[in-house]
């Protein structure tokens, strides 16, 4: 066993969106990272094309939501039309409370390149680009990360605490822990072809699911120019084909795209999976991520489910880091992650199975049928508004639901509210990745939390004078919100998820910590600046 301290906190290995993500929510935490990356720069393909509201609130908890969303394609449409271009189904999913659009629609090389920037402001994060990480070991104490150089092969070792693999579907390090998966690998096949708009912008103002039993297409506008096409590979077809541009040009023409509207920047076969790796962790070694998780894409959701895995784990393991939390708390990530992404998996599915039917005979009925039921105005508003969308709560983790409020587990909406000071500003900012006792007035001492130094805010109702130690709620959403789930007092976790809730003269359970939070894991780099309101 080596006994010195280990030089970082945590290594992560991978830096797509996910490791990215991490590598910004620790690096504001002041937790000391090494990122090793095999690749020398942004990976140039589009693979994900959209995000959500979600998890946009957890880009802000790093500061650069508002910059990324420039970048983005928010509010458009999701249609689904039949083979002559007729919509049968059409979504425009509602707000669910986050504060940002329910969908965006993304350009993944430049929002990496906005997220890699965001890490640039944290000296206490070390990038190694063009590393391949070729070994981890792991003792009782720390892993030990063995990567090679690729531009001078050398090799470098590196010690941390703890290791997250975002290393990507095929993850080695999975595969080198022994972790199987649980789930399976579609047959189909699909050729996704990304291009490049020439005449100004895309005129294009939805995706479009072409569900032509013919043959399927994903036909979806992405932003700075770009457009995504998606067609199965059918089952007499040559792969190689089908990535030819000859090819191509046949399947756009159809769409009336040719080589005047367009520029092809890339086509590349991808299969769909289903997959959920046993064991997001084994000892100091996490999972995140595709490594952890695989989706077909139909509802736009495989990225962002990483980048939740990241939100949830990165302040359980900075707080564990700090002393604050015991290290069994980091148990919690899987088993609150795990189900969210088997409901998510479970709809993607679903509506994968709308997109891709290939019977003539069902595909007739599919259509009338969703032009029915749609026709019923509780059914369309459930479909359209996508009611069905999984609810990002949890039922176990760290998590107390003694007294058995309804509230434990759910993330609290985001509002705009107005600071003490008197200043608008959305909840997350003011809330800063603490824990916080938020209660309508009816304040009792909570001693237990007290001692934590626990900061504690009481809302007041709209229209109410700004005054110290309140947040008065603006958009008079908090409030209602809290006589609806019967708290008068919430435990907020720094993911402002509901730890505990009490109402009236009931008490609080108490607080998870070891310590009080307040220790930083090394030098704290100032939070990013809050987004107040224009
Ligand atoms: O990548 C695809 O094929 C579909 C992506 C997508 C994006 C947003 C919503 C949705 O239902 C699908």
């Amino acid at each position: 066993m080596n006994t010195e301290l280990p030089e970082y906190d945590v290594i992560i290995v991978g830096y797509g969106p996910v490791g990215v993500t991490t590598a910004n929510l620790l690096g504001g935490m002041g937790v000391r990272v090494a990122v090793v990356e095999r690749d020398a720069s942004i990976y140039p393909r589009a693979r994900a094309i959209s995000t959500d509201e979600e998890t946009i609130r957890i880009w802000q908890a790093i500061g650069l939501a508002e910059r990324l969303k420039e970048d983005m394609l928010a509010g458009r449409p999701i249609d689904f039309v039949d083979a002559r271009g007729r919509s049968f189904l059409s979504l425009a999913p509602a707000p669910r409370g986050n504060g940002h659009p329910p969908q965006l629609f993304i350009y993944q090389p430049a929002m990496e390149e906005v997220l890699r920037d965001g890490v640039s402001r944290y000296p206490n994060v070390e990038v190694l680009l063009g590393h391949d990480c070729e070994l981890v070991e792991q003792d009782s104490d720390s892993v030990t990360v063995t990567a090679r150089d690729l531009t001078d092969d050398r090799l470098r070792t590196l010690r941390g605490a703890y290791l997250i693999a975002a290393d990507g579907g095929s993850s080695p390090i999975r595969t080198g822990l022994g972790v199987g998966f649980d789930g399976r690998t579609y047959h189909d096949r699909w050729v996704v072809i990304d291009t490049k708009v020439k005449r100004g912008w895309d005129t294009v103002d939805r995706l479009r699911f072409h569900c032509d039993p013919a043959r399927p297409a994903v036909d979806c506008p992405t932003p700075l120019g770009h457009h995504r096409w998606e067609f199965p590979v059918l089952p007499d077809e040559d792969e190689q084909d089908l990535v030819s541009h000859d090819y191509i040009w046949r399947l756009l023409r159809r769409y009336g795209r040719t080589p005047d509207e367009v520029e092809i920047l890339r086509a590349v076969i991808y299969s769909h999976h289903v997959r959920f790796a046993a064991r997001w962790r084994v000892g100091r070694i996490f999972l995140a991520g595709d490594a952890a998780h695989a989706m077909p894409p139909w509802i736009g959701e495989g990225m962002s489910s990483g980048v939740r895995d990241a939100g949830n784990l990165c302040w359980k393991l900075a707080g564990v880091l700090r002393g604050e939390l015991p290290d069994d708390v980091l148990d919690s990530y899987e088993v609150e992650r795990k189900p969210h992404v088997r409901e998510m998996t479970a709809q993607a599915v679903r509506f994968g199975r709308i997109i891709t039917e290939r019977r003539p005979g069902l595909t007739a009925l599919r259509n009338i049928a969703f032009r029915l039921v749609m026709r019923v105005p509780a059914i369309r508003a459930y479909m359209q508004e996508a009611r069905w969308f999984p609810d990002n709560s949890y039922r176990k983790g760290l998590l107390d639901h003694t007294g058995g409020n309804r509230a434990v587990g759910k993330q609290l909406p985001q509002p705009w509210v107005q600071t003490d000071g008197g200043d608008r500003a959305r909840l997350d900012d003011v809330l800063a990745g603490r824990w916080t006792l938020l209660h309508t007035g009816q304040a009792r001492p909570w001693p237990a939390w007290a001692a934590g130094g626990i900061s504690c805010l009481q809302v007041t109702p709209a229209g109410s004078a700004p005054a110290p130690g309140t947040i008065v709620d603006d958009e008079d959403v908090l409030i209602p919100w809290m006589r609806q789930h019967h708290a008068t007092v919430l435990a907020l976790r720094p993911d402002v998820v509901v730890y505990a809730a009490a109402t009236g003269d009931a008490d609080l359970p108490r607080p998870p910590f070891v310590h009080p939070p307040q220790s930083p894991v090394a030098e704290q780099t100032p939070p990013p600046a809050a987004t107040t309101a224009p």
